[in-house]
């Protein structure tokens, strides 16, 4: 594909394409050249990159050899940037950090990252409400990463997970956004025995970033260990989520009023579900968790669930349901999967059975050839077996992956292609998360499948599941 254009050099253009959706019949081209056709240099910005809105390669082979000047549409493409990440963030956030975002692929922007970078870039407080998948970290993160002083060596920016798979991801993009000449730290605090370690850390040099679970910072916060005195940027991640658990909505209050103000911060809310967001403005007002100017960033809200995802049900009895999870397994051939199992009761518990994801996982061991990466992800695995799990998931080639709800929140694993829900989530905001772990890929038309394998008495809480959330199921028969 370069050789059709001499002269100049395209970077990454198979993934420009893809990334670009065609709009008008048009695609974004971006090019990268010193030496170029006269009427096209300049347009070139500062970094030697121009993005050109053609309707093909062949257009575009016409206007670099053209020694006519270019037409108005494509003269146009200046203004264009503005829909491009480095058009939004110009001026906000460094051109290193948009090289490197270009490098990994952020290019063009999307719909949520459009809409909330300039509230974001304003200082305004901002309720992030967007679907599964939409790109909120990387709107806050670039917001962070405008904001923070590189010279300053404090704690400026902090980032509350519920789960430690979350913070861990959370930690890598802003790891990997941050270049060698930003000097930028970013510690993850997450609990499971590293916190010694931790504490000489801040101690000897405080990182700029802290990506954290709630429990772990408020054990550094009592012992004094963090200060929170130069923090201007706030992130709550999974928000509806962690003012609904018990364990961490005492600890989440204290840390919006009593271990920093909201005055002296900037406060950022993300989720893709908030129920009763209007309550939850409200509260976040008069409890001064927010300032009174917050904003709520809501996008698309007619239609929560990503249209991208096919629903389907399956009915059968309950001790038909680990053949039938295996006939599906076997007509889906699935490249990537994650089946999502109930978690045990404490009377299962005490009675000494074995948890349903042992007992799923030994069979699909035993009986489902497909996929060599069969791996299990649950509360009670240690620190290290829950970061293995999923280190070894992202390494690539397929996976079946056997989870709790540990894994519906915030788990980016773009390869997913299917969901299954072996046990029905408890409630239609779980549904939305155990399926928002697939269709992640943000301009991808790839169609993505949820399936749910019910008995019959569970049909009219799916059937809630879909009006609640508007979408639809569809009835799958299989033989066994
Ligand atoms: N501008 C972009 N261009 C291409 N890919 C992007 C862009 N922004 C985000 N992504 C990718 O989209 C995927 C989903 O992003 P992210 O994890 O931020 O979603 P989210 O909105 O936080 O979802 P959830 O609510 O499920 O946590 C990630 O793999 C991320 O790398």
């Amino acid at each position: 594909m370069a050789s059709a254009v001499a002269g100049t050099q395209l970077i990454s253009l198979s993934e420009a394409l893809f990334l670009s959706k065609p709009s008008r019949n048009r695609h974004r081209f971006i090019l990268k050249s010193k030496s170029t056709s006269p009427n096209l240099s300049s347009l070139f910005n500062s970094r030697d990159r121009l993005i050109l809105s053609t309707p093909n390669l062949s257009h575009l082979q016409a206007v670099l050899d053209s020694s006519t000047p270019l037409s108005k549409e494509e003269a146009d493409t200046k203004q264009d940037d503005a829909s491009t990440l480095r058009g939004i963030c110009r001026g906000h956030v460094s051109d290193h950090m948009l090289d490197r975002a270009e490098e990994v692929g952020y290019v063009v922007p999307t719909d949520v990252q459009r809409q909330a970078l300039p509230v974001l870039f304003s200082r305004r407080d901002c309720i992030l409400h967007a679907q599964t998948g939409s790109g909120k970290t990387l709107a806050y993160l670039l917001l962070i990463y405008s904001v923070i002083n590189a010279q300053r060596s404090a704690v400026q920016a902090l980032i509350v997970v519920p789960t430690r798979e979350l913070g861990m991801q959370v930690t890598k993009v802003a790891r990997m956004l941050a270049t060698k000449a930003m000097d930028v730290t970013v510690m993850a605090l997450l609990d499971g025995g590293m916190l010694k370690r931790h504490k000489s850390w801040l101690k000897a040099e405080p990182p700029k970033i802290v990506v954290a679970t709630i429990a772990s910072l408020c054990q550094m916060l009592q012992k004094q260990t963090i200060k929170l005195e130069a923090l201007q940027v706030l992130v709550i991640d999974e928000v509806d989520f962690m003012f609904n658990s018990s364990k961490q909505v005492s600890s989440l209050r204290k840390l919006l009023t009593s271990y920093s103000s909201c005055k002296n911060r900037q406060t950022i809310f993300a989720s893709a579900s908030i129920p009763q967001h209007r309550r939850f403005m409200h509260d976040c007002i008069q409890q001064k968790w927010t300032k009174g100017n917050v904003v709520h960033v809501h996008v698309n809200p007619i239609e929560p669930m990503p249209s991208r995802l096919l629903h389907r049900f399956l009915i059968c009895s309950k001790n038909q349901r680990h053949q039938m999870l295996l006939s599906l397994l076997h007509s889906d051939a699935p490249k990537s999967a994650i089946i999502f199992v109930g978690e045990q009761s404490e009377k299962s518990k005490k009675a000494g059975n074995a948890p349903p994801t042992t007992l799923l996982i030994d069979f699909l061991k035993s009986s489902y050839d497909g996929c060599s990466d069969l791996l299990l992800l649950e509360e009670d695995m240690n620190f290290n077996s829950r970061a293995a799990s999923l280190s070894e998931l992202k390494q690539g080639g397929g996976y079946v992956l056997v989870a709790t709800d540990i894994a519906a929140r915030g788990v980016d694993l773009p390869q997913t292609t299917h969901i299954y829900n072996f046990d029905l989530p408890k409630s239609a905001v779980d549904y939305l998360h155990r399926s928002g772990r697939t269709g992640r890929k943000p301009f991808s038309d790839e169609k993505c499948y949820v399936t749910n394998i019910i008995i019959s008495e569970e049909r009219f809480v799916l059937q809630r599941y879909e009006n609640e959330l508007m979408f639809n199921c569809e009835e799958l028969v299989l033989e066994l």
